[in-house]
């Protein structure tokens, strides 16, 4: 007897065939019903019309409600919140039995109060456990399952909550406890969040691409147009893309380590580390992975985009027109050791930093950073990325300044974009800097250590 309760899931097989009941005979109800009967459960269906409910799966029994609520303990609604107050006929029948909230609403917030608490309020003999409304439909019946295999279960009853994910677990999906039904709200608000995470930094790189993609049109195409009667409006497709993807993946990849170093300059203000960060500072930490992959997905373009340089045309035009003016001219162009230097270090510094910023990218990623400790998480996130943002910010830097830059009067000018671009970070630099210097340090990690400041 002591083996079968350590190993419940194994014993079920030889056990007689328990018995669910699923409220609703619609899209969800039926899809959940076909993953159920797979998983060796009988089904029994509650249904307004029993008769005239068609494309049930087979093996499966229709009846009206109330009957079939009288078969299993564990109903299943598959139902909308809206249609929930037939449920008060039923309240003697449901009494002291499983009722499984799977609701979702159309808005965030939509009621007053969650869905699972209303039920609660409606049937107040049953045990309402929230849970399911995280899986769609779809994903059950066509086994795509992968990406949200995640169950949020929450309610008040701890037994009736085992119970669901036991059924969950069966299900072959993995259950996540979220504590009493107060987690209701959150768990229902779940579904509706478009990629909450990704929000910032999708409107920080729309707001960064349209600055610098506009400001070089002006510069290079209507300037060039204007003045010297030229069309340059081919650049639009690969030069300014080129110069402007690097420095939003820069400015990007700075904004990863920005909020890191104020968080820092916060907790030498307020001498300690026991403060909550203001809410704006807490969510761009927490975005701060997504933020990295943008920055990540940007330099990749940027790699694809400088690669193809010597296939375009209007490049290969250009080297064939200087080569044959130097024929036509018998000028001799000798190598310059300086430019050579400066376009050589600069290729090594990105593709130098590209490495690092790929490797971050890669340790980022779940499966394997669940491989690796803490510390050694750490490490990589945090000493790599400021190698690589060292070695990016000083590409940049040497880029820029490489076609102006004058090695007899050793004049060196940088365009406005790059100047804009390399602000945020070289400022995230310098101030990394100086929280290592020894005496800055040793404070901080004294507060960090949760030390007060007397
Ligand atoms: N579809 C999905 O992918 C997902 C759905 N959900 C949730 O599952 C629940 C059901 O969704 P779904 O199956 O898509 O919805 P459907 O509209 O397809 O089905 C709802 C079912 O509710 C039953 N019902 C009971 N009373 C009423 C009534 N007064 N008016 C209309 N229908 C009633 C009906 O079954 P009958 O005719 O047999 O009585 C109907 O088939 C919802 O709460 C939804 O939020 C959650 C996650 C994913
Ligand atoms: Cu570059």
């Amino acid at each position: 007897m002591e083996k079968m309760d350590a190993f419940p899931l194994t014993v079920k097989s030889s056990e007689k065939q328990e018995t669910l009941c699923i409220f609703g005979t619609g899209d969800f109800g039926r899809s959940l019903g076909i993953k159920m009967l797979q998983c060796g459960y009988s089904i029994i269906f509650g249904s307004r019309k029993p008769q005239m409910s068609n494309l049930l799966p087979k093996g499966a029994e229709v009846l009206n409600y109330s009957e079939a609520a009288q078969k299993s303990d564990v109903i299943i609604l598959a139902i909308h919140r809206e249609h929930y107050a037939f449920l008060t006929e039923l309240t003697e029948v449901l009494s002291e039995k499983i009722l499984v909230d799977v609701s979702n609403n159309l808005k965030i917030n939509q009621y007053p109060e969650s869905n699972a608490e209303y039920l609660a309020q409606l049937v107040p003999g049953a045990h309402v456990v929230k849970g399911l409304n995280t899986v769609s439909a779809w994903a059950l019946q066509s086994g795509a399952l992968d990406a949200s295999r995640q169950v949020f279960i929450c309610g008040n009853h701890s037994k009736a909550k085992q119970r669901v994910m036991d059924i969950v677990r069966t299900l072959g999906l993995s259950p996540l406890d979220q504590g009493s039904l107060m987690a209701a709200n959150e768990i229902e608000n779940y579904p509706l969040q478009l990629f909450p995470m990704w929000k910032l930094p999708f409107c920080l790189s729309t707001v960064l691409f349209t600055i610098f993609f506009f400001y070089c049109v002006i510069r290079e195409v209507v300037y060039t147009y204007v003045y010297k009667k030229e069309d340059a409006s081919f650049r639009m497709a690969i030069s300014i893309p080129n110069r402007v993807f690097p420095l939003i993946a820069l400015t990007l990849l700075a904004l990863v380590y920005l909020p890191g170093v104020l968080a820092a300059i916060l907790q030498l203000y307020r001498g300690t580390k026991y403060h909550r960060f203001p809410d704006w500072l807490d969510h761009w930490m927490l975005c701060r992975k997504q933020i990295g992959l943008v920055a990540l997905g940007f330099a990749f373009l940027h790699v694809f985009y400088t690669l193809v340089i010597p296939i375009r045309y209007s490049v290969q035009w250009k080297w064939r027109n200087i080569t044959a003016t130097q024929v036509s001219l018998r000028k001799d162009n000798p190598l310059n050791t300086t430019s050579a230097w400066l376009s050589d270090s600069y290729l090594a510094l990105g593709i130098l930093g590209f490495f690092l910023f790929v490797l971050l990218g890669i340790t980022s990623l779940p499966s394997v950073s669940n491989m690796v400790n803490w510390r050694e998480f750490r490490f990589v996130q945090s000493k790599l990325g400021y190698l690589a943002l060292i070695l990016c910010t000083a590409h940049t830097l040497v880029f820029g300044g490489k076609k102006i830059f004058n090695p007899k009067s050793l004049r060196w000018y940088l365009p406005p974009t790059y100047v804009i671009a390399l602000i945020i970070p070289c400022t995230v630099l310098v101030i990394k800097f100086i929280l290592m210097l020894p005496c800055i340090n040793k404070t901080l990690t004294r507060i960090r250590q949760g030390w007060e400041r007397d």
